[in-house]
């Protein structure tokens, strides 16, 4: 099986199944920098990436929306002097998908992270 970073965001319906407690576990495995957290009750992936300054945080916010809206799938950023912070989860089911988990392994391979 390709490995998260490999893959492609597939179309997620409303009815689409959250991941199991099991599959989290097993897939945060695979993204070992990201934390699973929980946000007034909603499952999110998160990390924080240290950069050199705003620019960079910029300039690494903006190469993420354009991967965003290439896989239909999008993250919320908060961009700080030398640093981003990343969360990906799915607004459509209200928590975590696959699709998430292949976007933070695929947000690790944009890295500018100093
Ligand atoms: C119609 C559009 O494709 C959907 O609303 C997409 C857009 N991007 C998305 N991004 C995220 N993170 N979750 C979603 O449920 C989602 N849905």
């Amino acid at each position: 099986m390709s490995t998260l970073s490999e893959q492609h965001c597939a179309t997620c319906w409303a009815d689409a199944p959250r991941v199991t407690e099991q599959e989290a576990a097993e897939l945060l495995r695979q993204i070992p920098a990201w934390a699973q957290i929980e946000v007034e009750g909603v499952a999110q992936l998160r990390r924080v990436f240290k950069l050199k300054n705003f620019a960079q945080a910029l300039a690494f916010a903006n190469r993420l929306g354009e991967l965003a809206e290439e896989q239909g799938h999008h993250p919320a950023l908060l961009v700080e002097y030398g640093k981003l912070t990343v969360r990906w989860w799915t607004h459509d089911i209200g928590g975590l998908h696959i699709n998430d988990f292949i976007m933070a392994a695929r947000t690790d391979e944009l890295c500018f992270e100093v």
